[in-house]
């Protein structure tokens, strides 16, 4: 079973990011003093460990589907290639993103299998898959993102109370039900695509753009500054723990009270570099025609939009938009015809 894979351990002689641990079970029962911690992370580093979040079954069971992805001929993987139209769905090839405004091309793989699939398949929504995800659906693709919608969701509701919205607004523009881009995403990078690296990032540093991500890491290579520092620091995988950040779309809605922090990956560290390195994420995001903006109907975020009046954090674009923009910006060959007329 790959997922039985022991790593090396994480080198014990390097700094990591002092993230804080937030006991997912005390959150769900209601826990006053842990939801003032889940704010205190989310508010000032934006990073944080999740514990207890009952989903690590499911979590082991998505390692091994998206190994049985990855393991696939490339043909086979390359018939279901994600569009260049800004489409989230489907496996992107090392090489078919560019990570730089010089061309870079990326070097990892990846597959996107949406919420909107997951929920309504046999039905198709936005796209197919290859044959394994069709297999392994019903006994973890779907269970996983359930899970993963319902912390999200619990994460949701205590924002929004510490951020003083009318009660279950954020969760109105998270309903399940509704199409949007949420995505559960495999990350795959073989140890030869990253010899060239040595301990230069091969995600180039970025925040996420969606609402939350709940990510899943085995060995480490994920970095992050933090506020403040000009170095960056290991953020180590511990296992059993999730590792959740603010995307972009909740720092606009709660006019930058939330904090959505940069981050990069690198090889992994020390006796790691021999190994895949895997990542699991639910990203989740707004339903598709939810206008980025300030949430004004809280008092606490109205305030913090007349105190900065120079900033402009109405988007003034929707969810679906915003996240297809960034989609299709980083495909190579846009950004071949962006240079081609840019020569012309
Ligand atoms: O692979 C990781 O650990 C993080 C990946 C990441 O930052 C992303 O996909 O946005
Ligand atoms: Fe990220």
């Amino acid at each position: 079973m790959p997922g039985l894979i022991t790593y090396p351990p994480f080198p014990e002689d390097l700094p990591s990011a002092p993230l804080l641990v937030i006991d997912y079970a005390l959150l769900s029962d209601g826990d006053e003093g842990e939801k003032e911690r889940l704010w205190k992370a989310a508010t000032e580093l934006g990073f944080w460990y999740l514990k207890n979040h009952g989903c690590e079954n499911e979590v082991n069971d998505m390692f091994d589907v998206g190994t049985e992805i990855m393991r696939l001929p490339q043909e086979e993987k390359s018939n279901f290639e994600q569009g260049t139209d800004g489409s989230m769905a489907g496996y992107k090839s090392p090489g078919a993103n560019t990570i730089d405004d010089k061309g870079t091309r990326d070097v990892h793989e990846y597959i996107n299998i949406t919420k909107d699939d997951i929920l309504a398949w046999p039905d198709v929504v936005h796209g197919s898959y290859p044959e394994p995800v069709n297999v392994h659906m019903d006994s973890a693709i779907r269970p996983f993102a359930q899970k993963a919608i319902e912390v999200n969701i619990t994460i949701l509701n205590v924002l929004n109370e510490k951020s003083a919205l009318p009660d279950g607004t954020l969760a109105k523009l998270h309903r399940p039900e509704m199409h949007n881009q949420d995505v559960v995403k495999f990350i795959n990078v073989k140890p030869s695509s990253l010899h060239a690296f040595e301990d230069s990032p091969y995600v180039l540093p970025h925040s996420d753009y969606g609402s939350l991500t709940f990510l899943h890491n085995r060995i480490g290579g994920l970095q992050i500054q933090m506020p403040g520092a000009e170095n960056w620091l290991y953020v180590k995988p511990i296992p059993g723990h999730a590792i959740c950040n603010i995307g972009d779309v909740l720092v606009i809605m709660t006019a930058g009270l939330l904090r959505s922090n940069i981050h990069r990956v690198v090889p992994p560290p020390g006796e790691q570099n021999k190994y895949e390195r895997q990542s699991l994420v639910y990203f989740t995001r707004p339903e598709d025609d939810v206008i980025l903006r300030p949430l004004v109907d809280s008092p606490v975020i109205a305030a913090a939009v007349s105190k900065n009046p120079e900033k402009d954090w109405d988007k003034g674009v929707t969810a679906q938009d915003w996240v297809s923009r960034r989609t299709k910006a980083r495909k190579a060959v846009n950004y071949e015809v962006r240079m081609y007329h840019a020569l012309q």
